[in-house]
C-alpha cells in the first residue's frame, strides 16, 4: 500500500493507493471515523456494482448507512440534486457528527462535497475514487462543485475530505471511454510536474497500456497534486497550474451539451491553448505535437468546432481564472515549468486568430 499524505494548515489526510482497498473498505473507515450514521451517495452504475458489498462492510464495524443513488453523469452536479440529497439526510435525522461517503467517479466525490460541506454548514467527508479521473485527480485537493445551468463548477467549495481510497480494482468495470477521459488529466498533470513523468505518460500508446499502469499513473499523479495542493490549498497561486487546458476545456464541455466528457473537453483545451502559445514564442516549439501524440495514442479528440466562435468567447467570462476580465491562462515554458500568462477577455478573438 502506498500513502500520499495531504498536511494542510486545517487538515491532515491520507490518500491510500492499493488494489485490495475495496476488501477492506470498513476496515479502513473505521480507523479513521467513530461509529456513526453515514450517507453512502453513489451514481446508478456504480450502485449496482459495490454499494452492496460497500454498505455491508461498513454495517458489519457498525455504522448506520443510508445508501442515496443518484443518476449518473453530469447532470447530476446541480443544486436541486444537492437540495434534494440535503432533505433526505435530514428528513432521516442526520446530525452534526454523522458522514457521508461519496463512492463513485468526479461527479459523486464533487457532488457529495458539495453536500456535506453544506449539511449543517459541514460534516464529515470520505471519498471512495471509482473512476480513473477521480483517482488521479478530482479526489485530492478538496475542490468540490455543482453546475447551474450553462456554467461549470460555479457553485462549491474547498472542503477537504478525512480519507480518499483510490484502488484501481474499480476500474476493471469503468467503460474505456471513462477511463481515457481521466487519462487526459493524467497527461495534463505529466506535463506540468516533471520530464520523468512525461517522458512515462510517451510509453502509454494504448487503452490496455493505461489498465496495465493505472495505479502507477495514480501514484505519481496523486503526490504532484499534493503537492501542488499543500502549497496552494485556496488557488492563489499555483494551484492555477491544475487548470492547464481547462480554461478552453471548460468552455468546450459547456458548449457540447453532454456530447464530450470533462477530460476530453480537456484534451481539446489543452491542445488549443498550447498550439497558440507555440505559435507566439511562449510555449517551445513541438511541445503541442508532444501532448498530441500522448492524447491521440488513446483515442481522446483534439479538436472543436467551438472554438474561436462567439458562443467559445462568452463562456470564458466565468472562468474562475478571470480576474476583473483578464484571464491567468496556464502556459508551459517547458515541461515541468508551468506559468500564467495574463490575456484580456476582449483579446481573446485577436490571440486565437494570430
Ligand atoms: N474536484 C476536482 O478537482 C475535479 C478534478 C477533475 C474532474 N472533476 C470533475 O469530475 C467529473 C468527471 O469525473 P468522472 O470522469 O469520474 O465522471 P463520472 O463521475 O460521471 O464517471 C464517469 C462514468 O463512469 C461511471 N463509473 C464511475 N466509476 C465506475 C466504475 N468503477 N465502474 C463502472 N462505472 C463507473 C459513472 O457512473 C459515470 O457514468 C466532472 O464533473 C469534472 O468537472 C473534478
Ligand atoms: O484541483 C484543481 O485545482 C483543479 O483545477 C483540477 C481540475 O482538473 C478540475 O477539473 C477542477 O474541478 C477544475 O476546477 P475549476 O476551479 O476550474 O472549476
Ligand atoms: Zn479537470
Amino acid at each position: 500500500m502506498s500513502t500520499i499524505t495531504v498536511d494542510l494548515a486545517t487538515k491532515k489526510y491520507d490518500v491510500k493507493i492499493d488494489n485490495t482497498l475495496h476488501t477492506r473498505i470498513g476496515q479502513e473507515i473505521s480507523a479513521v471515523w467513530s461509529t456513526r450514521k453515514i450517507v453512502l451517495l453513489t451514481d446508478n452504475n456504480v450502485g449496482p456494482l459495490y454499494l452492496e458489498d460497500t454498505s455491508r462492510q461498513l454495517r458489519d464495524k457498525g455504522f448506520d448507512v443510508l445508501e442515496l443513488v443518484v443518476p449518473a453523469g453530469e447532470q447530476s452536479k446541480s443544486l436541486s440534486v444537492a437540495g434534494d440529497l440535503i432533505g433526505k439526510m435530514a428528513s432521516a435525522g442526520f446530525t452534526r457528527g454523522d458522514g457521508l461517503i461519496a463512492l463513485g467517479g468526479g461527479v459523486i466525490g464533487d457532488l457529495g462535497g458539495v453536500v456535506a460541506s453544506l449539511y449543517m454548514r459541514g460534516i464529515a467527508f470520505i471519498q471512495i475514487a471509482t473512476s480513473l479521473t477521480a483517482q488521479v485527480d478530482s479526489s485530492v485537493g478538496g475542490k468540490t462543485a455543482v453546475n447551474l445551468g450553462d456554467t461549470k463548477n460555479i457553485a462549491g467549495s474547498f472542503y477537504q475530505p478525512d480519507l480518499d481510497l483510490v484502488d484501481v480494482t474499480y476500474l476493471d468495470t469503468l467503460t474505456d471511454r471513462d477511463l481515457v477521459e481521466g487519462y487526459a488529466e493524467v497527461v495534463k498533470t505529466s506535463a506540468l510536474s516533471d520530464q520523468n513523468f512525461f517522458e512515462f505518460t510517451g510509453q502509454i500508446k494504448s487503452i490496455s497500456d493505461i489498465r496495465e499502469h493505472a495505479q502507477e499513473l495514480s501514484q505519481r499523479a496523486i503526490a504532484y497534486k499534493a503537492r501542488v495542493v499543500m502549497a496552494d490549498e485556496k488557488e492563489a497561486g499555483e494551484r492555477q497550474f491544475l487548470n492547464f487546458g481547462h480554461t478552453f476545456g471548460h468552455a468546450i464541455e459547456l458548449l457540447a451539451h453532454g456530447e464530450l466528457r470533462h477530460g476530453e473537453a480537456v484534451a481539446i483545451g489543452m491542445v488549443a491553448i498550447s498550439s497558440r502559445f507555440e505559435q507566439n514564442g511562449i510555449m517551445p516549439k513541438g511541445m503541442t505535437d508532444e501532448l498530441l501524440s500522448r492524447l491521440e495514442a488513446v483515442g481522446l479528440p483534439t479538436q472543436s468546432e467551438f472554438i474561436g466562435t462567439t458562443h467559445f468567447f462568452d463562456r470564458l467570462i466565468n472562468d474562475k481564472k478571470n480576474h476583473g476580465g483578464v484571464l491567468n491562462l496556464v502556459a508551459l515554458e517547458s515541461i515541468g515549468n508551468p506559468v500564467i500568462v495574463k490575456k484580456k477577455i476582449a483579446d481573446m478573438p485577436a490571440f486565437m486568430e494570430n
